[in-house]
């Protein structure tokens, strides 16, 4: 990971920017900033001096820990974390730590591909979940970090490309049968890019993205999923986080609360 803006082209690519993306690349300059003022306020406004902080993965998430080094000085916060931002945090200076030390995080910060009204998140786009959920499930406080393009009334408003499931690899077949029959919609194994066959996580298992179409209740899918053998962990965090920060277009930061229960 690289605190580096993913947006910049190189300067072979700059006169066609000119010509052809001015746009794209005004908006893409859009939602990097807001991203990092979804980052910024999350931080200031969550993280307190020695606490041990949980950090998920993702270009927003970047941000964030950008603003935890800036405020060394006045925080000593012990960031546990994915071993992906091992990395990121060490070039920034932070301590590094662990569930096994940190089994209970004070304060847990991450990304997502979309969330609902309800604070409900699909996440895994980037082929994360399983780690950063059991992250977040063993935080006190669980805050998302987004910009406006995340932000729905519902699930699959803004995020098409359905709900990442990582899988035993074994078992993908049969899943993807058992959810498409039980649930509707289509299921696809996710497939790399920059290599030959399916795209592996972290924990040596396939992901299959499953393109949902009429869902009603969000908790018991997941639960339904999670049943499912060779069902590993599911992008849907449910009741999970607390409160959702949204770096919106026009510079100012919208907070959403979970609703009370
Ligand atoms: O698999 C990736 C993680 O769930 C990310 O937190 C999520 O995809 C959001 O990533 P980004 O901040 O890059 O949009």
């Amino acid at each position: 990971a690289s605190s580096s803006p993913p947006f910049s082209l190189p300067s072979s690519l700059s006169c066609c920017t000119h010509v052809l993306g001015f746009s794209q690349s005004a908006a893409a300059n859009m939602a990097e900033e807001a991203k990092k003022l979804a980052a910024y306020s999350a931080v200031d406004n969550n993280v307190q001096n020695n606490q041990a902080v949980g950090v998920g993965s993702g270009s927003t998430i970047v941000y964030a820990v950008d603003r935890l080094a800036q405020l060394l000085g006045e925080l000593k916060p012990m960031l546990s974390l994915l071993p992906q931002a091992r990395q990121l945090i060490l070039q920034h200076g932070l301590a590094l730590s662990d569930l096994e030390r940190h089994p209970e995080l004070d304060v847990a910060i991450d990304g997502a591909d979309e969330v609902d009204a309800q604070l409900t998140l699909i996440k895994g786009g980037g082929g994360c979940l399983t780690q950063e959920k059991i992250i977040a499930g063993n935080s006190k406080c669980f805050v998302v970090i987004a910009d406006y393009r995340k932000d729905s009334s519902v699930l699959g408003e803004q995020w098409k490309k359905g709900v990442p499931i990582e899988v035993i690899p074994m078992a993908y077949v049969p899943v993807s049968r058992v959810i498409a029959k039980r649930f509707g919609g289509e299921v696809n194994l996710r497939m790399a890019v920059s290599k030959a066959g399916p795209v592996v996580t972290d924990n040596s298992n396939f992901i299959l993205d499953w393109k949902f179409e009429d869902v009603q209740n969000w908790s018991e899918v997941n639960t339904a999923i999670k049943m499912i053998p060779g069902v590993v962990e599911t992008g849907l965090f449910v009741n999970m986080a607390e409160r959702a920060y949204f770096g919106m277009e026009d510079g100012s930061v919208k907070v959403r609360k979970a609703p009370a229960n």
